[in-house]
């Protein structure tokens, strides 16, 4: 797959092969997703000027005073889309470990459109409730619509090397995520100009919650960390023109556990630098349908083996999760 420790996927030999060889390079991946789960997606085909604009324009904003910003916060605690500020969200609260909060702000936006027909009060008051626009830069919502498209299309491929990867027909996951309830948010993590408190980092340890993450971090940039099947806490080093993808926690409970929702983190910059480097990174969070029943592959029993977790449903099982990681100062 490639001469780095860190995997690299070619996304487009593997859509240009054979059936033959693509079982094979899905082999590679379901080694992959055993262990880690996190690897790198080249020759994905995503414009590059899709990326050039919401970089800039995601930057552009947060480079916006705090009371511009403000404008463009979440509606409530719990409101998933809008502007976090700092000091809102503490990831590792998830796995229920109290710490203070993550030194980070974001802007996350939900789905493009809601699908014909939906009228599940919580759905239209949780996953399809508005995207707070902020009020600039100009051409902001234009960057990010047309990013969030380029990601539900890639994710939707990724799904496809998935099937793929446990045996399944590559199409088997479509009906599941034909009407995703995907968020995308864009974070920066600032200059640190006063020491963290103990047990802060720009985000604390967590699991994603979903079926897949396409991650961007800035160029170059350092610090996300990922618990390796070591046991250690491992870089995940940047790599050039590629998206860093991890699998989440829905993954883990379609595949009974034979692949893994690896625990990361983003630690802060090295004191004995300055602690200055801001980052910047942008996260695609792919969560099935709402109402997608989440429950364990046969395929991923063996004989006499019992699936470990009751099936959920997308959509409210998100909800909770997301919920859980509120601070008392959110809004
Ligand atoms: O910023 C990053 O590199 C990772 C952020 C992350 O893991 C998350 O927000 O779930
Ligand atoms: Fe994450």
């Amino acid at each position: 797959m490639s001469d780095h420790s860190f995997p690299i996927f070619d996304l487009g030999a593997f859509e240009a092969a054979d059936n033959n060889e693509k079982k094979r390079l899905g082999a590679e991946v379901d080694q992959i997703c055993r262990s880690t789960g996190f690897l790198a997606i080249a020759n994905h085909g995503v414009a590059e000027a899709a990326i050039a604009e919401v970089w800039k324009k995601t930057q552009a904003f947060f480079d916006l005073s705090p009371e511009v910003k403000q404008r463009a916060k979440t509606l409530y605690p719990g409101y998933p889309y809008g502007y976090l500020g700092p000091g809102t969200e503490a990831l590792a609260k998830s796995r229920n470990v109290d710490t203070p909060p993550d030194l980070k702000e974001s802007f996350n936006g939900g789905p493009l459109s809601v699908p014909a027909g939906m009228s599940d009060p919580e759905a239209l008051g949780f996953c399809y409730a508005a995207t707070i626009w902020p009020e600039g830069p100009d051409g902001f919502a234009e960057a990010w619509k047309a990013y969030y498209g380029a990601m539900e299309g890639l994710a939707a491929r990724i799904m496809r090397v998935f099937a793929t990867a446990l045996g399944l027909d590559e199409h088997f996951f479509d009906s599941y995520v034909d009407a995703p309830i995907s968020a995308l948010r864009a974070l920066n993590y600032p200059e640190q100009h006063v020491p963290p408190q103990p047990g802060q980092l720009r985000a604390g340890a967590h699991t994603d919650y979903g079926s897949l993450t396409i991650l961007l971090p800035q160029p170059g940039s350092k610090g996300l960390e990922i618990i390796a099947p070591d046991g250690n806490w491992t870089p995940v080093p940047p790599v050039d023109g590629a998206f860093v993808i991890n699998i989440g926690d829905l993954m883990a409970l379609w595949t009974n556990d034979r692949w893994v929702s690896t625990v990361h983190r983003v630690v802060n910059p090295p004191p004995e630098e300055g602690g200055m480097q801001r980052r910047q990174s942008l996260a695609f969070f792919h969560q099935p349908n709402w109402f997608a029943e989440i429950a364990c592959l046969p395929s991923c029993l063996r004989q006499g083996e019992e699936p470990k977790y009751a099936p959920v449903l997308s959509g409210p099982y998100l909800m909770g999760k997301f919920k859980s990681t509120v601070t008392a100062k959110a809004g």
